[in-house]
């Protein structure tokens, strides 16, 4: 586990990241704190089976060992999936000096298993895609027993917005259209696929599309635009 954080100390989503952060974030090592290292995509009892035959499926085709970071073979990598985004430049390294230290990623701000955002992403290097596996639970409720579409809105914009930091460095959402094409089943599995679009300066451009495991049923279609931004600027 130190191995893994040290490879990814100076980067934030596999990019570089300034040396004036960096020094402030290296200035903040001695805050470490154990139990911030929890990866939240790990499987857990509230997870369905079908959620789990999935997880089962793309994990045993990734390029490193969950457990043991080591690598083995294969296309896809698992990406953690921390209480704070500003963990992810760390590899999880707990930084309460630097910003808000009650703050929680949106997706992760609920500690009860099953009872929100469910979710484990993929992310294919070679062909520039992301998947992620979501199994939305019973407090995101919007049309009696389905989905709220915010819900649905802040997990693509959460996907798009992982596969644009990989590919694209640090970089914010500058806009978003959804078409919402059928409701999404609350405790279903559904599938949310992303994929590179095109880059343009500092524009990366993503589209995305939310399907039943079997993709027989496009739920959600999605567009993203994501802006590159200095990671200092975000520090004032
Ligand atoms: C692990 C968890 C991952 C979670 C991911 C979640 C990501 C998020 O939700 S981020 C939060 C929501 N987003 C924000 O708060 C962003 C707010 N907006 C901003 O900060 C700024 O408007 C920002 C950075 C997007 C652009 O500002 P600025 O850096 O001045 O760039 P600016 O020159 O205006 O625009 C750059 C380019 O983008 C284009 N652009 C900017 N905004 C838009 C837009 N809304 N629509 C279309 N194009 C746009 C511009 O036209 C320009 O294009 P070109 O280079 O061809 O002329």
């Amino acid at each position: 586990m130190l191995a893994h954080i040290a490879r990814r100390i100076g980067h934030f989503h596999g990019h570089q990241i300034s040396s004036a952060i960096l020094r402030r974030m290296r200035a903040s090592l001695k805050t470490i704190n154990p139990i911030s290292l929890q990866d939240f995509s790990q499987p857990n009892p509230s997870w369905s089976p079908e959620m789990r035959k999935f997880y089962d499926h793309y994990n045993a085709q990734c390029d490193t060992d969950t457990e043991t970071y080591e690598n083995k073979t294969g296309p896809w990598r698992k990406l953690p999936s921390y209480n704070r985004s500003i963990k992810h430049a760390t590899g999880g390294i707990y930084i309460s000096k630097l910003i808000q230290a009650k703050a929680r990623l949106f997706t992760r701000s609920v500690n009860e298993q099953g009872a929100t955002f469910e979710y484990v992403a993929f992310f294919n290097k070679e062909e520039k895609i992301c998947i992620c596996l979501f199994q939305p639970g019973h407090l995101l409720e919007g049309a009696p027993g389905h989905v709220h579409g915010g819900a649905i809105a802040t997990m693509i914009d959460t996907v798009t917005g992982t596969l644009a930091g990989y590919l694209s460095g640090p970089s914010v959402t500058a806009n978003l259209n959804i078409n919402y094409r059928s409701p999404v089943p609350l405790g279903s599995v559904v599938i949310i696929h992303c994929a590179l679009d095109r880059i343009e300066g500092r524009k990366t451009f993503i589209t995305c599309k939310v399907t039943s495991t079997d993709e027989s049923k496009v739920y959600t279609e999605a567009t993203v635009l994501f802006v590159s931004i200095k990671l200092g600027s975000l520090f004032g």
